[in-house]
């Protein structure tokens, strides 16, 4: 998996360094989707001269299309014995619902800009983002955790690359 992961990086930054070259001689026009990405990163990058410079990753982007668009939005469940959690005692039998989409967008978990789109959130990895907390599962969590989701990310990176 690793060895695709480099491949798929590769061949992404070879199409970028190639676009890359071909604006600065002004041979191509940003009428696409690689054009358009690469103007609005270059636009972020002068607005943020003076700041740090983050370098936002594919990973990053699909992190944060995950979080505000978990195709799962939430996660039921059925309590099979008597469970006390804190305060709150859920009875055998109980239906349960983890509303991932409604965690996903908690202000109080992401902060004011909870509901746009920033990649940035992920710079440090999932971990410091949520504090350990989770608060962050479009691939569900625990024993039932999602065993698609290695490839489904890689599946995604790929087809980005072939879009590109
Ligand atoms: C973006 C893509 C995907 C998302 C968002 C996703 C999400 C999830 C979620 C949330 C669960 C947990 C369900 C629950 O706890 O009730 C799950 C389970 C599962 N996923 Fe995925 N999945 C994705 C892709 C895939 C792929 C590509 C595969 C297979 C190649 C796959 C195979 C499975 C299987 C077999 C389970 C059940 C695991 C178990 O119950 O032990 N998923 N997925």
């Amino acid at each position: 998996m690793k060895q695709i992961s480099k491949e798929v990086y590769a061949l992404l930054r070879g199409i970028v360094n190639k676009r890359e070259k071909a604006m600065k001689v002004g041979e191509t026009t940003n009428s696409d989707l690689l054009g358009m990405l690469m103007e609005s990163n270059f636009r972020e990058i002068q607005e943020h001269q003076n700041n740090k410079k983050i370098r936002i990753s594919v990973t990053m982007i699909f992190h944060e299309v995950l979080r505000l668009y978990p195709p799962i939005a939430m996660l039921p469940r059925v309590v099979y014995k008597d469970t006390q959690v804190g305060d709150m005692c859920f009875p055998t039998g109980l239906q349960v619902v983890l509303p991932t989409i409604l965690v996903h967008h908690d202000h109080e978990i992401w902060g004011d800009d909870a509901k746009e789109f920033n990649p940035k959130r992920f710079v440090e990895g999932v971990l410091k983002v949520t504090k350990n907390q989770v608060s962050f599962f479009p691939f569900g969590w625990g024993p039932r955790v999602c065993i698609g989701q290695n490839f489904a990310m890689m599946e995604a990176k790929i087809a980005l690359a072939m879009i590109l």
